[in-house]
């Protein structure tokens, strides 16, 4: 019955609807029954004397208008037309006087006085009544009770309790049907609409129930009309079925008239009051002004008004509630209900009390912040002591921006990304974006050049303090700056180191930049299958950067750095997430990277002022890359150069960098030799470097744990400090076994002779099956082509030498190629493949020491192999004496270093006859013979010729 959300706004509009009645008590004085006379005349003294007050009045009738929403339904006019004579009746005692409207305020309160004047004048209704008195069937003269007992049902949304008053909407019609009693009074009867939601007049008399108000109404001449609830009443039937209805009502009064004065009556209604007293001080704000005008009407002693006052004044608009309060009988009992109704009440108030406490709190607990931070922030920006974290930020960008250099596009985008800054929120996702971006827009040395610098005796002293031997390398070097100096620039040209690791081709990079005068940054680009690495990665993704070039210029704090791009020939492939080494091209091309976007950054940066080196350990570099650079191979390094750039380089520096004095360790010339040739096996330094780091970190113990002041590394002891060498010597043969030949092979890791071994299977082919050569040792497809061919070769070339010689046709053959588990590829162990197969055919070893490297043709040509200076050193390392190479390759034999050269006997081959010649010295004379016999051959089949 209760609704338990009676809102706040409700309990507003009943403060206001209090305020309605309030003013309507005072202002309208013919239509109130609360107020007493002297309540009247004051305020009638008011609207004479002041102006103002005539004002309000006026108000005052608006302010009812809205009270009586409360009250009123929409119920439109009724055409009830029972005679046309009663209608203009009806007007003649409604306008007798006024036929004019009112012109402005003042009349119209003069008019209403007037109007005052005229319903009481007994005269004009006298000479009304003897017309009435004719259609007035019950002869019922009673002036507050409608004539014939007949009302037209007005329908209400909240029923008003007797006292109750209030503007009604009617119109016009329904005015006119609406008949005045004997005393020219007018009545309605006003009825409950059951269904709530409904606003329209009740379509069945079922709709409303049967005991309601009696009310009656009056008009002003401005046209608002007003009704006084008088008394409880009761359809005793329905004059007419359809709506709108004229109903004949009859008092309802089950109980013989009440003692205001019964002590039951008092009881209830003092405690009602002292209920509502303590509404009053427990929620003054929601009954303020109400309660000051209940104390007031309290006094009366007439417990209906005291009901109708209490029910409007504390805003229990519970209609279905209220329709029973009214139907119940006893007033006793009507009290008790209205105690109950209010006890509901106070709880309902308590809940929303405590609700609307803890909003306040929370609220003004946040007022009260946001009102210290503001202030805060004012005290400090008064005190210049701290700015706002967004303006400082702001601020920080603007005043890096003013010291940069950057072009006239990149800085607007840089303005534009400030302002866009300025306008989000610090703590969003995206103010940490833009503040990022902005960080490293203004972070790049837009603008900031090493002054450029071209001095070859400075980049000599550089190259040579740096770097032993190498000559070729610094020669070329040189000549790049000499360009550099002329040009004043050396944009435009990419470097390329290519050769096996170890050699110093980083290092050689670095003394570049040292040789410039520039800033050095090195990235590595083996294993990068995403272009996002050199290109960086669009802003939208959560942590996304800039590429390595725009990090290293970031890092240099210069746009003319030295960048060596490592590794560039183990760069990955992924297309999906781009091509990282179109990327790389775009960075390298001298015509693209003036340019260059980056897809983080999104606007151009300049990068051809910048040298970029790059190194490599193979030739397995993207073509359109490599067309670009100028390539400059290293080939590793020979025993003797290793054993100086250990002595004179890597020794001083391991022992700085291992903190050690130069009086507190001593190693000795053959414990260096040692480690080239016993503990490493490779042409670069890096293994050597290890070796030696080893041995300074043992000794460093030694001395700090007080085992040794001094420390003596000699060949006796080399041992405890790196163990047992792992290499005694690269050759397992001292002398090379029939069929065992030394191949040359040319590697990422640089040159090295290998052997090749050949074998007779036990037994004899299988008859009617031709023999075969099995091949074993890893072999890639070129090199089993280039077995196949020399197998050919060889058996050719030995029914040449020696046509008695049926050892291909009685053998099987295994040839194998030792460290099995290395893959091997490439034609240019031709001619040894050829000459280890002739050594077991003719059981004769080929020439000790010998090493060989050509590709054979199946006609015994030598053609050209690639790795000379490499294979050199290989050769070299594994103590071979002579060197076969292709007669072709002699010039690139020529170009190499004398310490290369030095040391070792070369000899070149155009054809396999030369090799054979080589190799097996003892067997020369079977080859002179077979081609003197061929020519002796020849000559008789000439002399044949002529003959014939
Ligand atoms: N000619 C040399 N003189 C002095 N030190 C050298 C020489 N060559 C190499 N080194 C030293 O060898 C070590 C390895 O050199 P570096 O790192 O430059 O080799 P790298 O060719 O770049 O190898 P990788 O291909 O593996 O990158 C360095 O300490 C370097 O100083």
């Amino acid at each position: 019955m209760f609704s338990a959300t009676k809102s706040l706004s409700q309990l507003q509009k009943n403060r206001y609807i209090f305020q309605s009645l309030k003013q309507q008590q005072s202002n309208i004085t013919s239509y109130n029954s609360f107020s007493s006379n002297n309540q009247k005349k004051n305020i009638n003294n008011n609207s004479n004397t002041n102006n103002n007050s005539n004002h309000n009045n006026y108000n005052n009738h608006k302010s009812i208008f809205n009270y009586n929403q409360l009250f009123s339904s929409t119920s439109s006019s009724t055409s009830l037309i029972k005679d046309s004579k009663l209608n203009s009746l009806i007007h003649r005692v409604n306008y007798s006087k006024s036929s004019k409207p009112p012109k402005d305020e003042k009349e119209i309160n003069e008019n209403e006085e007037d109007k005052e004047k005229q319903f009481n004048d007994d005269d004009t209704i006298d000479s009304l009544s003897k017309e009435i008195s004719l259609i007035d069937k019950s002869s019922n003269k009673k002036r507050d009770w409608p004539l014939n007992d007949e009302v037209l049902v007005f329908s209400i949304q909240s029923i008003p309790f007797s006292g109750a008053k209030g503007s009604l909407l009617l119109n016009q019609r329904f005015i006119d049907n609406m008949i005045p009693n004997i005393a020219g009074r007018t009545f309605i009867g006003l009825f409950l609409q059951k269904d709530g939601n409904k606003r329209d007049d009740p379509n069945s008399i079922d709709e409303i129930p049967r005991v309601g108000v009696l009310a009656h109404v009056s008009m002003t001449p401005v046209g608002h009309h007003y009704f006084e609830a008088l008394k409880r009443i009761r359809i005793k039937r329905f004059i007419t079925n359809t709506p709108p209805f004229c109903v004949e009502i009859e008092p309802y009064e089950p109980i013989e008239t009440e003692d205001p004065k019964d002590p039951k009556i008092v009881a209830t209604v003092e405690k009602i009051t002292n209920l509502l007293e303590r509404f009053d001080k427990q929620y003054p704000d929601a009954y303020r002004h109400n309660s000051l005008f209940f104390k007031q009407q309290r006094e009366m002693d007439n417990p209906e008004i005291f009901i109708s006052a209490a029910t409007i004044l504390y805003g229990l608009n519970y209609p279905a509630y209220c329709q029973e309060i009214l139907e119940t009988p006893s007033i006793v009992d009507r009290l008790e209900k209205i105690y109950q109704l209010l006890l509901q009440e106070e709880k309902l108030l308590k809940v929303q009390q405590e609700i609307s406490v803890s909003i306040e709190e929370k609220k003004s607990n946040e007022q009260k912040k946001l009102l210290l931070n503001e202030q805060l922030k004012k005290i400090k920006s008064e005190l210049g002591v701290e700015l706002d974290e967004k303006e400082k930020t702001i601020q920080k960008f603007r005043d890096k921006l003013s010291k940069l250099n950057v072009p006239e596009a990149q800085k607007k985008v840089i303005e534009d990304e400030i302002t866009k800054i300025s306008t989000i929120e610090p703590s969003s996702v995206e103010f940490n974006m833009s503040r990022n971006y902005l960080e490293w827009l203004t972070s790049l040395p837009w603008g900031i050049f090493s002054q450029e610098f071209f001095d070859l005796t400075h980049s000599k002293q550089v190259l040579d303090c740096d770097h032993y031997g190498l000559n070729e390398i610094k020669q070329r070097i040189l000549e790049f700056i000499s360009v550099g100096h002329l040009k004043g620039t050396v944009q435009g040209k990419i470097l390329c180191f290519i050769g096996p690791p170890g050699t110093g081709k980083t290092t050689i990079a670095k003394s570049i930049a040292k040789c410039l005068k520039r800033e050095f940054y090195r990235f590595s680009v083996g294993g990068v299958n995403d272009e996002g690495e050199i290109k960086g990665h669009r802003r939208t993704y959560v942590g996304s950067m800039p590429g390595k070039l725009l990090q290293a210029l970031k890092m240099t704090q210069t746009s003319n750095p030295v960048i060596l791009i490592d590794e560039i020939d183990k760069m990955g492939k992924k297309y999906h997430s781009g091509d990282p080494s179109s990327a790389l091209l775009e960075v390298l091309d001298s015509d693209l990277n003036s340019t260059f976007v980056d897809h983080f950054l999104d606007v151009p940066y300049d990068l051809s002022r910048v040298l970029f080196i790059c190194t490599a350990n193979s030739n397995n570099i993207p073509p359109a890359l490599f067309d670009r650079m100028e390539i400059i191979p290293l080939a590793g390094y020979v025993e003797e150069e290793q054993y100086e750039i250990v002595k004179s380089f890597i020794i001083p520096k391991t022992l700085i960098e291992s903190g050690l004095k130069v009086d507190q360790i001593s190693i000795s010339d053959s414990v260096i030799q040692s480690l080239v040739r016993f503990y490493t096996r490779e042409v670069g330094i890096r293994e050597l470097e290890r070796m030696v780091e080893k041995i300074m970190r043992k000794t460093a113990l030694m001395l700090v744990s007080g085992e040794a002041e001094r420390v003596v590394v000699d060949q006796d002891n080399v041992h405890s400090f790196l163990g047992i060498p792992q290499y005694t010597s690269g050759r397992y043969y001292e002398h090379t076994p029939v069929g065992v030949v030394n191949g040359l092979a040319y590697t990422p890791k640089g040159g090295h002779s290998f052997y090749i071994e050949t074998i007779a299977e036990e037994g004899k082919p299988v008859s009617g099956t031709p023999p075969r050569l099995r091949t074993t040792g890893k072999l890639g497809e070129v090199m089993l082509e280039s077995s196949s061919i020399a197998y050919t070769f060889a058996k050719n070339f030995l029914y040449f030498i020696d046509p008695n010689n049926n050892f291909f046709e009685t053998h099987n053959l295994h040839m194998h190629f030792p460290e099995g588990a290395i893959p091997k590829e490439g034609p240019s162990a031709g001619i040894a493949i050829v000459t280890s197969l002739l050594s077991l055919a003719l059981n004769e070893p080929a020439l000790n020491n010998l090493g060989m490297t050509g590709e054979v043709t199946i006609t015994g040509k030598v053609l050209p192999i690639g790795g000379v200076k490499e294979k050199t050193i290989g050769a070299k390392r594994s103590s071979l004496k002579t060197i076969i190479f292709p007669a072709t390759n002699r010039v690139h034999f020529e170009e190499l270093a004398s310490y290369v050269k030095e040391g070792i006997d070369v000899q070149y081959a155009s054809d396999y006859k030369d090799v054979f010649v080589l190799a097996f010295p003892n067997k020369k004379d079977l080859l002179e013979n077979a081609i003197q016999g061929l020519k002796e051959n020849n000559n008789k089949q000439q002399q044949q010729q002529i003959q014939n």
